[in-house]
């Protein structure tokens, strides 16, 4: 049945269509990807642009019917093409306000656009037939411009240079479906920013000639609402498998052999309970599955227990004690506290000092981040230092490092003692330069050193501890010392990816410390007379800050 009515475009279609068509001639590729992924940085937007080409902007409009409204659109100066039916819109429509796709009509019509710099582009104009009964519908996708969206195409796609392409967007837009038109011979992905401050931005596409099943079915599984929460909601079990492969010596056996009865018999377990777990590790890159079974990955290697800056007692105490004292993070955040108080009864130091199997553990486990330390020794050149007080250096693993890398120099290692009775194995190839001073830091440290150390001291405690630690080593160093500090630093701005951001949640639920700002500790070194000289970066997003007393 064919409609009589003259279709009516109503002003805030009409509106929306201008301020479309606006976007389109206004735009280059670089300025949509730059209003689409503000995040995007400029050397990968660059990079992007090269790669895909803006095609067209895309808007929804409610005419009462289809019928005549090419005419229409040319009465408003749009020369549009003849109208083909959308099934993707029109189904979208369907599911999300539950009216029949039957009983939609929606067309797509396209007008050729030229942009400022001559380059042709195209107006996408869908329109859904609106009758009275489903003026609500329009109402509301005016307001909320879901189906706005801008498009790229990718003129010279292959499955390598899309997949890069779909992960450097997919980094700052979340994947929201996609599909391949066999008629057209395209692929496209979509992705969508529901926050975006302006609606003409809620939706990229992706348009490439060619299938790509295997990117394609990525993409879609990436889209499903809710992937991305079960995958945080399901860390925890990763920690505990990582733990419990530790637990068992897995990954030390796996060193020796890839056959699962082998294995079970080697750790004590039960052989398809071994097997199940290891193809849960293989999921986490922990091991890879291998003809005879399986092998260790790269970062396997580091649970082994015999290999340098392991990071199997970090596994232990992460899945054990600390994983605990995360269970009551609510309680710690509530009231400012530390959980692990609450759980183990006493604060984390005194704890271990009733504890000498887990003080050593700790201890270990504060190893397992060494990769700093090789760092340091490469950096700074301790030859002329003559000795090197580590305030509560823990277990040496520092001071070691730092005495093997300048052989004329002499160490103190000051910490309580329950941590120096740990120090003994990690101190010996260099015992002869070192001494061993327990003490408590809130009282005194030793004096007469040319460095100290204070590596991720600072950060288990609040700021008021800090400035009695600062002011304390300030009154025993002599005028030319060097204070030399390590720790992750918060970034100052933003949300920058940082372990230290974690890290934070992990010193307010275990110690009742913090990480900082590196504008926080120049603050913090000020109050107690000192003058942070330098900062650079060490691996696992540590910090050397460098400070000497202000003149
Ligand atoms: C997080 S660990 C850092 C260990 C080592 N500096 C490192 O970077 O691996 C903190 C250290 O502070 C020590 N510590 C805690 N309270 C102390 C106190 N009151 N006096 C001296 N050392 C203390 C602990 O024993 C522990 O070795």
């Amino acid at each position: 049945m064919t409609s009589t009515l003259t279709p009516t475009l109503a002003g805030p279609d009409l509106a929306r269509l201008r301020a479309t068509l606006e976007l389109v001639r206004a735009n280059d590729t670089e300025s949509v990807l730059a209003a689409a992924m503000p995040s995007l940085p400029p050397a990968e937007r660059a990079a992007l642009a090269g790669r895909t080409r803006f095609a067209h902007a895309a808007v929804l409009i409610f005419p009462n019917s289809l019928d005549g409204l090419r005419e229409q659109l040319a009465a408003h100066g749009l020369d549009v093409g003849a109208m083909t039916p959308s099934v993707v819109v029109r189904d979208r429509l369907s599911r999300r306000y539950g009216v029949p796709a039957a009983e939609l009509q929606v067309g797509i019509l396209r007008a050729p656009v030229t942009d400022a710099a001559g380059q042709p582009r195209e107006l996408e104009i869908f329109a859904m037939a609106t009758p009275p009964e489903l003026a609500h519908l329009a109402a509301d996708e005016r307001r909320h411009g879901r189906e706005n969206h801008v498009a790229l195409a990718v003129p010279e796609a292959d499955p390598v240079m899309l997949a890069g392409v779909q992960r450097t967007t997919a980094a700052h837009l979340r994947p929201d479906g996609g599909g391949y038109n066999r008629h057209e011979n395209c692929t496209v992905l979509y992705f969508r920013d529901a926050q975006h401050a302006n609606p003409a931005f809620h939706r990229l596409e992706m348009i490439s000639t060619g299938e790509f099943p295997p990117l394609l079915a990525a993409h879609l599984r990436d889209s499903a609402p809710g992937l991305g929460l079960l995958r945080l909601l399901t860390g925890a079990w990763a920690t505990q498998a990582v733990a419990t492969a530790v637990e068992l010596r897995l990954p030390d056996h796996l060193a020796d052999t890839a056959e699962l009865p082998a294995l079970a018999a080697a750790t004590g377990t039960h052989q398809d309970s071994l097997g199940r777990l290891l193809r849960y590790l293989a999921t986490l890159d922990v091991v890879r599955a291998v003809p005879a079974g399986y092998a260790l990955t790269e970062l396997g290697e580091l649970l082994r227990t015999d290999v340098d800056g392991s990071m199997h007692s970090l596994a232990r105490m992460y899945g054990g004690p600390f994983y605990r004292s995360f269970g009551a993070l609510t309680e710690a955040v509530r009231t400012g506290e530390e959980s692990f108080a609450k759980v183990f009864g006493a604060h984390h130091f005194t704890h271990l000092a009733g504890d000498p199997e887990l003080a050593e553990l700790f201890h270990q486990s504060m190893a397992a981040s060494n990769a700093m330390f090789s760092e340091l020794t490469r950096l700074v050149d301790f030859g002329a230092a003559g000795t090197v007080v580590d305030i509560a250096g823990g277990n040496g693993e520092l001071l070691a490092r730092v005495l093997t890398a300048n052989p004329t120099a002499r160490g103190i290692l000051f910490d309580l003692p329950s941590a120096l009775v740990t120090a003994g194995p990690t101190l010996q190839p260099v015992a002869e330069r070192v001494t061993m001073v327990p003490g408590d830091f809130t009282r005194t440290v030793p004096g007469g050193g040319d460095v100290y150390l204070l590596s991720r001291v600072l950060h288990d405690w609040d700021d008021a501890r800090c400035q009695d630690i600062l002011a304390i080593c300030a009154a025993a160093m002599p005028e030319h010392a060097e204070l030399m500090i390590i720790e992750r630093l918060l970034p100052e701005t933003g949300q920058a990816d940082s372990l230290a951001v974690p890290w934070d949640i992990h010193m307010l639920c275990n110690v009742g410390g913090c990480e900082r700002t590196e504008a926080h500790y120049r603050a913090l070194l000020a109050t107690a007379g000192f003058e942070l000289t330098g900062t650079t970066p060490l691996p696992l997003d540590g910090f050397l800050l460098r400070a000497r007393k202000a003149g």
